[in-house]
């Protein structure tokens, strides 16, 4: 569903070359739930980015449901959810049910289709009580559940987040969880998860990817990643040690 092919992205600012992302290779199977961590400036967002097509790879290859991201994004969208936590692509004066209504527009779903999914997603996300209010007055967790909701109105086959439970409570966070879990188990969407926040990746990633200085630090299982450092009983200690080559202070 997902490959990349020693993919890199460079930027250049004034003289000098950023190397965000250096020959970066992995695949992502249809129906996986794969969590992508790394500290902050390791490339998380530049990868998601190339895989929306929003940056096009300086190097190597970039595949998402067998299309090249930059070139077929318009195709692409069609295939493909996306979520940044940190910004809303709902419009912030309209209610949310007129932003919903204007995504049908603009991915073409049909009238049934989306009036079923639509009552689905307000259910399972309940959106009921705010579905009539200007997103630009919604709190941030509701605002989430909006965008994640805006994100699958047109059932995507691969939903890609970055960082969607950032600055919730611990029941928004739950909430938030729960649905992803719900989404790639019973409708087999596969999900690649972005995101600092550790219990994220404990509670809903079978595998987890590490990225650091733009490259690929570690790819395996939950176990996998506990068992590169013996003796840290957390995940949080686990992380640091990689991050840093060391253990927590
Ligand atoms: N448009 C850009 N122009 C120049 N440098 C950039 C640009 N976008 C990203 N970078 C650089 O590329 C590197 C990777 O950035 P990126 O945003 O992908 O990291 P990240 O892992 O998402 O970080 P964070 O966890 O802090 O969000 C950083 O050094 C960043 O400064």
């Amino acid at each position: 569903m997902i490959e990349l092919d020693r993919a890199g992205r460079t930027f250049k600012v004034k003289r000098n070359v950023v190397h965000a992302v250096t020959d970066l290779s992995f695949t992502v199977a249809e129906g996986e739930f794969v969590g992508y961590l790394g500290p902050n400036g390791a490339g998380k967002s530049t990868t998601i980015k190339m895989l929306c097509g929003i940056l096009t790879p300086t190097s190597g290859k970039v595949r998402v449901a067998g299309l090249d991201p930059s070139r077929r994004r318009t195709t692409l969208a069609r295939r493909i959810g996306v979520v940044f936590g940190q910004r809303t692509t709902l419009w912030w004066d309209l209610p949310l049910a007129d932003s919903f209504q204007l995504i049908r527009h603009l991915y073409k779903v049909d009238r049934k289709e989306f009036a079923a999914r639509l009552a689905e997603l307000t259910e399972t996300l309940g959106l009921d009580a705010f579905i009539r209010t200007p997103v630009r007055q919604l709190s941030l967790g509701q605002r989430m559940r909006g965008d994640l909701a805006a994100a699958l109105l047109h059932a995507p086959d691969v939903l890609v987040l970055d960082e969607p439970t950032i600055g919730l409570d611990v029941v928004g966070k739950a909430g938030i969880r729960d649905f992803l879990r719900r989404l790639n188990a019973e409708r087999g969407t596969t999900v690649l998860l972005t995101t600092h926040d550790l219990g994220d990746i404990e509670r809903l990633c079978r595998r987890v990817m590490l990225i650091d200085h733009g490259r690929l630090a570690f790819d395996g299982t939950l176990d996998d990643l506990m068992a590169t450092a013996p003796g840290q009983s957390s995940i949080e200690e686990v992380v640091t040690r990689l991050y840093t080559g060391s253990s927590m202070p």
